[in-house]
């Protein structure tokens, strides 16, 4: 089954809809000039809420060292996600599991990164828009993703409700990520828009009907 991480969660309570809905993972953006930061106390009370068996992933867009051991030193994170233009080495400074940011606008793209990058837990594949690391709601080309990659990887990138079983059926993701797609506003979750895409991108495949 198609496991789905919802990413830029902001508030307590749209994490708390997104885990009473089968969530698989819930991110959290430590990005500054993201409309989806966090703030430590944030990030603090949402973690409070997440189960054993939901991932708490940490997002972070060329941090500094000291950044990132500090959100570790203070918010129990299961994962790391960098998103930003991070060296293997310095995502392997942390002892943590953590996935790969890809922005994709070649084969060669992901070839590369599945190269550097191949003790990543997973690659994330996601859209390039020019000066824009990630959150973007926009679709890249499918077809240039890879069909034998023996890696984990992530479908992400303009997926939305109306989508998602299309795409995983179309790429066969086992995985996918989502922001703005499930919003009511940049940063504000809306449950029933979490609540078709987890369905959706569970069903992708099956003869689930409503
Ligand atoms: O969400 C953001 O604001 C963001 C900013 C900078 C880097 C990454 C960011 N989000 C990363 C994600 O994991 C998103 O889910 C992914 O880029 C897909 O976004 P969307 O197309 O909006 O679903």
């Amino acid at each position: 089954m198609t496991r789905v991480k919802i990413c830029g969660i902001t508030r307590v309570e749209d994490a708390q809809a997104a885990i009473a809905l089968g969530v698989d993972a819930l991110g959290l953006v430590f990005f500054e000039k993201s409309p989806r930061f966090v703030s430590i106390e944030q990030a603090q009370q949402i973690a409070a809420v997440v189960p054993a068996f939901t991932q708490t992933v940490g997002l972070f867009v060329n941090a500094s060292e000291s950044q990132v051991h500090e959100v570790l030193r203070q918010v129990p994170l299961d994962v790391l996600q960098f998103h930003g233009d991070e060296t293997p080495e310095f995502c392997r400074l942390f002892m943590r599991p953590y996935i790969k940011a890809v922005r994709v606008a070649s084969v060669q793209d992901i070839e590369a990164a599945a190269a550097t990058f191949f003790d990543a837990r997973a690659l994330l594949f996601d859209a390039h828009v020019e000066g824009v690391y990630g959150g973007t709601g926009q679709v890249f080309d499918w077809r240039l993703l890879p069909k034998n990659l023996t890696q984990a990887w992530v479908l992400s990138g303009g997926l939305y409700p109306e989508n998602v079983t299309e795409a995983v059926a179309k790429t066969g993701a086992m995985a996918v990520d989502v922001s703005s797609g499930v919003e009511a506003a940049k940063g504000i979750k809306d449950a029933q828009k979490m609540r078709q895409f987890i369905q959706g991108a569970k069903c992708a495949g099956t003869e689930f009907t409503e």
